[in-house]
């Protein structure tokens, strides 16, 4: 595991461990957005216009941030538009790698690299930075338009309806309020809350992880008996973003993160409305459970010293959902 300093890859410690053994995540560093038009976004610079064929997704199918942008790309129809490629599952001393897998890892279908960071050391041969998936590449200008998953998926939420024609919003301007709340505390207790509680290195800072990530889930239990979607009838962005880790959870952050006060199959409307996101068209398809598995259980040997895969449940994704009937 490593980072690129001055553009050369050094290995250092998986974890970012501020004081008292708590993980802090890094901000991103690329953050262009892509636009109809061309225009700069709300950060970065211009020149990014919505182009069928222009763009590229490197993306490891284990990660939920990396999930997110992919479900977006199916929901909003832009597969033939922005072309994936995913990274081997295994990150280990050379960070992502582009080896195969006989399965979905292909390698790197633009420039044939052996690793993520030479992706990066390409947009900036000087960069200092994490070498993170989602990663979102211009083919034309050669260089990062995004590497922040947050962003990435709400130019795919609208930047290219022209061209597609798909013009399904998942973050509607009257609702933006209310999601960014949502967002926020699902962000801090569950998306982040997971990796928090997993990679803890003192009790108190698995103590002050994992009680607000379980009061989050039994608001989200309550929530969800009244309201099918996080923010009522209409399903958002805040709901996809809190499916990549609902996903994720019994299979990986129940035992291997120690969230194991209940499992996500031990709660109904939770349970229920994953496998409703789960079977919402074009979705499954982006779930990749093998990699999801061996991913964390394999690469994290700070939490799993003896890189042991877990037999884990196998509950069924398929099973009628009944919401909203
Ligand atoms: N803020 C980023 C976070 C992405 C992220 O942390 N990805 C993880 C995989 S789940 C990664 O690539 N980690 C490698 C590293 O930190 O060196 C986003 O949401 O896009």
């Amino acid at each position: 595991m490593g980072q690129l300093i001055n553009g050369d890859w050094k290995t250092e410690k998986l974890v970012n461990l501020g004081k008292d053994g708590k993980f802090v995540r890094k901000d991103s560093g690329f953050r262009n957005w892509i636009t109809p038009d061309g225009s700069a976004g709300p950060s970065g610079d211009s020149g990014f216009a919505a182009e069928s064929g222009r763009y590229h997704l490197y993306v490891s199918l284990a990660c939920p941030w990396a999930h997110r942008t992919l479900i977006f790309r199916a929901l909003k129809g832009l597969e033939d538009h922005i072309t994936v490629d995913v990274v081997h599952p295994d990150m280990l001393e050379n960070g992502w790698t582009f080896q195969t897998d006989g399965g979905p890892a292909q390698g790197d279908s633009l420039f044939n690299s052996k690793f993520l960071y030479q992706i990066y050391q390409k947009a900036d041969p000087d960069a200092t930075t994490r070498v993170t998936v989602p990663v979102l590449w211009d083919k034309q200008k050669n260089c990062i338009v995004s590497n922040e998953s947050a962003e990435i998926i709400r130019m795919l939420n609208s930047a290219f309806d022209g061209i597609t024609g798909n013009t399904q919003d998942f973050w509607p301007t009257d609702l933006r309020e209310g999601i960014e709340e949502v967002n926020a505390r699902i962000y801090t207790t569950l998306n982040n809350g997971v990796y928090k509680a997993g990679f803890a290195s003192s009790q108190s800072a698995y103590d002050s992880a994992i009680t607000p990530l379980f009061e989050t889930i039994d608001w989200l239990e309550d929530h969800l008996s009244t309201h099918r979607y996080l923010m009522g009838d209409r399903l958002t962005e805040a709901d996809w973003r809190l499916f990549t880790t609902l996903v994720r959870f019994d299979a990986v952050y129940h035992t291997h993160f120690k969230c194991n006060r209940n499992r996500i199959t031990d709660m109904p409307n939770l349970w229920a409305y994953a496998r409703e996101l789960f079977q919402w068209p074009s979705v499954e398809q982006t779930v990749h459970f093998g990699h999801i598995v061996r991913h964390y259980h394999y690469s994290q040997d700070n939490v799993n010293p003896h890189r042991i895969i877990p037999i884990n449940p196998s509950p069924d994704w398929h099973k009628a959902h009944k919401r909203g009937t």
